[in-house]
Parts: structure tokens; sequence; C-alpha cells
């Protein structure tokens, strides 16, 4: 899969990297990455929440800052924190209302440290959405509310998953199974198609990024046999999409677009809807997985996975996807300084 050329050039700033949900996975990846922070080659970093968290599964150095000024000068030898809310008592695998509130502030620090330029980008460590839903957060995910705080429209923020062997991107993310059909329209798709053209040439120096659209429906819906979203929908967006000058083609059979073979004609697979996109990329890449925004003014990454409430706390949570994500932040930083 191509690659970026970009040099390992220092970032002005270090990146922001929210820690999620206190009672999560977030703070022992996010711990063990500043661990492997030399070994793998890491851009500097300074975790958004509270230090308790950290604290709670961890017994490595922390230095809580004031500002994120402070963290490059502390990255070498503890890992800083700034602190935005007291989560309360925090018991790893047990979410709660004060640790979903907690959550939420770190995000929304983050994202304005971002936008400001006192962090280099943000990554992100996974929130329960369920426990955002019941504080109020009105966003389907952090995506979106990424979005609206950039002032990007939510069909222009494009949720793009990657990972060594596929990228993917949900044409529509997270709303349920049964609303996909209504919710897909040649302009949803050609946004999204649009954008992560775009995103592939400026975060990943693809300079004439090919695409492929799946189905939606069993054999991409046999000529009008087995559905007719293909026909109605689909192919109008690929045709005027291959007049905008994209390199682009299907709508393919889902089923028989991520085999190794068929992986290798394209760069990114656009799906219609959530699981087609994620169960392909989290099968190959669980443990190397990106959660990537394209279309934003600021660089945004996430591992691929969540909270993993049932391994809280328990020391055996995999750092594999936040330190790819911290890597993707950093060479997709470095592409956008040098490429604009
Ligand atoms: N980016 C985000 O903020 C995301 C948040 N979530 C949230 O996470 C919560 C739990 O979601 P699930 O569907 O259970 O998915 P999950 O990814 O948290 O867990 C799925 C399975 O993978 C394991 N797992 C996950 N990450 C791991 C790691 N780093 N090392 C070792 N094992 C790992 C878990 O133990 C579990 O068996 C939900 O509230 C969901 O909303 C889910 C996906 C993304
Ligand atoms: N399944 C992917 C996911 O939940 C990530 O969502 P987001 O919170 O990063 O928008």
């Amino acid at each position: 899969m191509p690659s970026l050329n970009i040099t390992d050039a220092p970032l002005p700033v270090p990146f922001a990297v929210s820690l999620g949900d206190p009672a999560g996975i977030g703070s022992e990846i996010v711990a063990k990455s500043w661990v492997m922070r030399e070994a793998r080659g890491l851009p500097p970093f300074f975790a958004v929440g509270d230090p308790a968290s950290l604290r709670a599964v961890w017994l490595g150095p922390i230095q809580p800052i004031a500002a994120p000024e402070e963290a490059a000068g502390v990255f070498a030898s503890a890992l800083p924190c700034l602190q935005v809310a007291d989560a309360g008592p925090i018991t790893p695998g047990s979410p709660t209302i004060d640790g979903a509130r907690t959550a939420l502030e770190a995000l929304e620090v983050s994202v304005g440290l971002a936008r400001s330029g006192s962090a280099a980008g943000i990554v992100t460590a996974p929130v329960g959405k369920e426990q955002l839903y019941s504080v109020g957060f009105t966003h389907p995910g952090q995506t979106e509310f990424i979005a609206e705080r950039c002032g990007v429209a939510p069909h222009n923020a494009v949720m793009m998953l990657a990972g060594p062997s596929l990228r993917v991107v949900p044409i529509t993310i997270h709303i349920p199974l049964a609303e996909v059909s209504a919710a897909l329209s040649i302009d949803l798709i050609r946004a999204r198609a649009l954008t992560t053209a775009k995103g592939l040439q400026r975060s990943f120096g693809i300079a004439r990024p090919r695409l492929v659209v799946a189905g939606l429906n069993p054999h991409a819906g046999e000529n009008g046999a087995l559905g007719r979203e293909e026909i109605d929908v689909i192919r109008p967006a690929i045709a005027l999409l291959q007049e905008d000058g994209l390199d682009i083609v299907g709508p393919l059979a889902a089923d028989a677009m991520f085999h190794a073979r068929a992986r290798e004609n394209y760069d990114a697979a656009l799906c219609m809807y959530h699981d087609q996109a994620l169960i392909p990329i989290k099968t190959l890449n669980f443990d190397e997985g990106v959660n990537m925004t394209l279309g934003l003014p600021i660089v945004r990454t996430s591992p691929d996975h969540g909270t993993a409430f049932g391994i809280a706390g328990k020391d055996v949570a995999n750092p594999g996807a936040m330190i790819a994500a911290l890597k993707m932040a950093a060479e997709s930083a470095r592409a956008r300084l040098a490429h604009g």
C-alpha cells in the first residue's frame, strides 16, 4: 500500500491526546505508548483528562502541566497531563457519569488546543458512547462533534479507518441499519468520496487515489433484482464522481472486494454502512487500525477500537492501535506542513 514519503522532521508543538472514558483502556494504552515513545519513534504528546485515571492503572512518571507549552520540556522524562476535570472515584471497567463528563471535557479542550495551534493535532482515546449520550452528548460520535467544533458540515467530515492492509470509509456511520437505505444519497456519496480523495492526497501523499465503492445489497443488487439503491443512488453518484475526474469504480459486490488480490486494486474502499467498512478492517488490522477524520482543518486520529471496559485495569490492553494513531497523526501533520 503506498505510504507517505515525509521525513521525521520535528513538529513545532506536541499532540493533545484526550484520555477518553476514565474507566476504559484509554489511560493504559496512552501510558504504554509513552513508555514506547523512543522505540516506536512517536511524536511528543500530552494527555488531556484526569491524571487520576492514569494513576489508577499505571505506576510510571506523570507530570501534571498547567499549559500545553510545558509539555515539550517534560515529555522525555514523564508523561505530561493537562487536567481538565475531576472524574471522581475511578474504578477501571465501571464507567460513571462524572467519567463521561470528563471524557467530553477532555475532547472539547483538545479540539480547542489544536484549533488554536497549541497542539499539532488531536489523538482521541475511546469514549463510551452510551455514557456520553447519558450526559447530553447529542452527536453520534466524536467525529461529528469535532467536525462541528471545526465548523465543518457533517457530510464533509469523513471517518476513514486505515491499517497496513486496507483503508475504508463508511458513507453512513452511526445510524440504525434500518435507516441506511434512506440515508444514502447521491450528494452524500459524492461529498464523502471527494473528501476521501483529497484526504488521501493531503495526508497520505497519494497523488491520484484509486477509490472503489461497495454496493449496498447482496451481489451489488444484481441489476435491480436484489434492491434498487445501486441503480438509483450509487451508480449515478459514481458517474458524477468520474466526471469530477476521480479514479473511482463500483458498485462492487461487498463480499468479494476485501480479499488480498482485490485490495491491490484500490487505495480506499467506500462502504455503505458502518459494519460493511469496519468488519474487514478490524478483522485484518485490529491491533494497528487507526480511525482518522478527513476534511478537517486539524489533524485527528484515534485507535480503531473502543473502551474495552471488560479488560480495563488488567494490564492486558494492546497499545498497538494507539501507537499507530500517534504515528499516523504525526505523518499527516508533517505532510500538511510540507504540502499545505
Ligand atoms: N473511538 C471510540 O471512541 C470508540 C468507542 N467505542 C465504544 O467502546 C465501547 C465498547 O465497545 P465494544 O463494541 O465492546 O468494542 P471494543 O473495541 O471496546 O472491544 C471489543 C473487543 O476487543 C477487545 N479490545 C479492544 N481494544 C483492545 C486492546 N487495545 N487490546 C486488547 N483487546 C482489546 C475488548 O476487550 C473486546 O473483547 C462502547 O461504548 C462503544 O461506544 C467503540 C468503538 C470506537
Ligand atoms: N466505530 C467507530 C467509532 O465508534 C469511532 O467513532 P468516533 O467517536 O471516532 O466518531
